[in-house]
């Protein structure tokens, strides 16, 4: 399922418009009547308040309120603008809701009037700027209600294109979108702000654009990876090299996931003995240089545990060895410390190699604030993908997927991930996933999915307070056989 920014959205309405010749005004009665039905379905049966604002947005609530009044209920707008000062679709949407009977009220600071859902349609992805005056102190006087509001498209307050969350927006418990989900609402904090998201069809097609970013959807992606002809023998499923840092108990437990993730063999490049030994890995001692011990044809995997146990030049050249990589932790800082001609000189490096930063670590790669990359991590995962020439997979609530031009969104996963180790078990799906074909950009996708599959099928057991990374690498099993669609949709959450 695509996720689209404004403009991306803006093509397709005119699309709708001019090629399909659809009236502007059609698609909003269409919009309205979408919103209606939902409020049928599953919205309270008191009274609407809808605040509409001036442009389109403002159009689909007016005609979201003609709607209602034609289902009979009672329905009221409050407009930010006096309706007399609209104009195209929007001035027509307003004057079919007048006409209809729903009364309007223009807003001059007055209490809102009290309903049992407040719908707003007050700004969509026309906004380009953060709320003031009058809009704003609407806004704070809905942060004061108890009263749930339903959001048209977007929550007014939160950036479409980023996600970002102006002071003042909406609240909603709920946001439908129209024709496609907006990525502002897709990835956080926007997503925080946007409740559930529901995706309303009203006749404008989604013509593919291969720019457009897109939810992680895992079935075709695991159906690769875990495919096992009967003839399979574990030379098929490929090699995971493990390069044990200082702090061996990353390794093995990104070792382990590996293992649970369908790696054919996984080794252990270690210089000191691991206690006890683990039965199903292949120790390799490292005596002297790491690089003269590097098994040919594996994917290796560098930073859990590591700290600064190998030198820069030892990761720079197991990067540039040609094989598929898997960078997290101290490893990434050590490819970014590599000149920039060094970084950019393969121009196909992102098809091999992935990093998987937390917002912590990004912020220290790419030299902005962890409060900066918080609030617009389409924008860091970017900025880190191109600075690395790498596959970025930005760790947190709605991971984010980067590379090159292309971005996906992780719908799965939540807090009882948030746990020392979850993230070398990442690292170690990733490297099983990559050794099994798939290329960094989709074993990345499939990873985080996999991974946030296995924290929400634990979560259901165990509060998240109490979860154990180990917990998880026991359930990337049942999360793979969820990807392949055995037992749940993979949209089911
Ligand atoms: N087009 C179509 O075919 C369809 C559209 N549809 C619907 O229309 C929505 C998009 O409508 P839209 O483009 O009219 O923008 P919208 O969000 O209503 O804003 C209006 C104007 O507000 C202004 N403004 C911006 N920021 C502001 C701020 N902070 N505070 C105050 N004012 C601010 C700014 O104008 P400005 O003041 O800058 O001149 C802007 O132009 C979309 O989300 C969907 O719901 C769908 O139903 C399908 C069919
Ligand atoms: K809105």
């Amino acid at each position: 399922m695509y996720l689209v920014t404004s403009e991306q959205m803006r093509e397709l309405d005119r699309h709708a418009v001019t090629s399909l010749h659809i009236p502007e005004i059609v698609l909003l009665h269409l919009a309205g009547k979408a919103i209606a039905d939902v409020l049928v379905q599953r919205g309270p049966r008191g009274h609407i308040v809808v605040l509409a604002g001036k442009g389109n947005n403002g159009g689909d609530g007016y005609a979201a309120a003609r709607w209602l009044k034609h289902y009979q209920y009672s329905v009221e707008v409050v407009s930010l603008v006096h309706p007399e000062t609209l104009t195209g679709s929007v001035a027509l949407a307003a004057q079919s809701a007048i006409a209809a009977g729903v009364p309007v009220r223009v807003y001059s600071g007055q209490p809102l009037p009290e309903a049992q859902l407040y719908l707003d349609a007050l700004l969509g992805t026309g906004q380009n700027r953060p709320p003031a005056d009058r809009l704003l102190q609407m806004l704070e006087s809905l942060a004061h209600t108890s009263t749930p509001i339903w959001a048209v498209d977007v929550p007014t307050g939160v950036d479409t294109d980023t996600g970002a969350v102006y002071p003042g927006a909406v609240q909603a418990v709920l946001t439908i979108a129209m024709a496609a989900q907006k990525i502002g609402t897709a990835v956080t904090p926007g997503c925080l702000q946007a409740g559930e998201v529901v995706v309303a069809d009203i006749g404008i097609p989604i013509l593919h654009n291969p720019s457009f970013a897109t939810w992680i959807e895992p079935a075709e992606l695991a159906a690769r990876a875990a495919y096992r002809p009967v003839t399979a023998h574990k030379g098929l499923a490929g090699h995971v090299a493990v390069i044990v840092g200082c702090l061996p108990g990353a390794a093995k437990l990104a070792a382990l996931a590996a293992a649970r993730s369908g790696a054919g063999r996984i080794s252990l490049l270690t210089a000191s003995a691991i206690e006890p030994p683990l039965p199903d890995m292949l120790m390799i001692p490292v005596n002297g240089a790491l690089r003269n011990s590097l098994p040919e044809g594996a994917v290796f995997l560098m930073g859990p545990g590591m700290l600064d146990a190998w030198p820069i030049e030892v990761v720079w050249s197991v990067v540039e060895s040609g094989g598929k990589v898997v960078l997290d932790a101290e490893a990434m800082d050590a490819w970014l410390s590599a000149p920039e001609e060094r970084r950019l000189a393969d121009p196909f490096l992102a098809e091999r190699v992935v990093l998987t930063p937390h917002p912590k670590e990004c912020a220290r790669l790419i030299g902005w604030t962890v409060d900066s990359v918080q609030k617009h991590r389409l924008a860091a995962a970017r900025r880190l993908s191109q600075q690395a020439n790498a596959t970025v997979l930005l760790k947190g609530y709605r991971s984010i997927v980067n590379s090159q031009q292309s971005v996906s969104v992780n719908p799965v996963g939540g807090p009882s991930l948030a746990v020392a180790g979850s993230g070398d078990v990442l690292a170690g799906v990733i490297a099983a996933l990559l050794a099994q074909g798939l290329s960094a950009y989709d074993a990345a996708r499939l990873g985080c999915w996999l991974h946030g599959r296995a924290g929400d099928r634990l979560a259901r057991r165990i509060p998240a307070a109490a979860c154990m990374a180990s917990d998880v690498v026991q359930e990337l099993p049942q999360a793979l056989t969820d990807a392949l669609g055995v037992k749940m949709k993979s949209t089911d959450k």
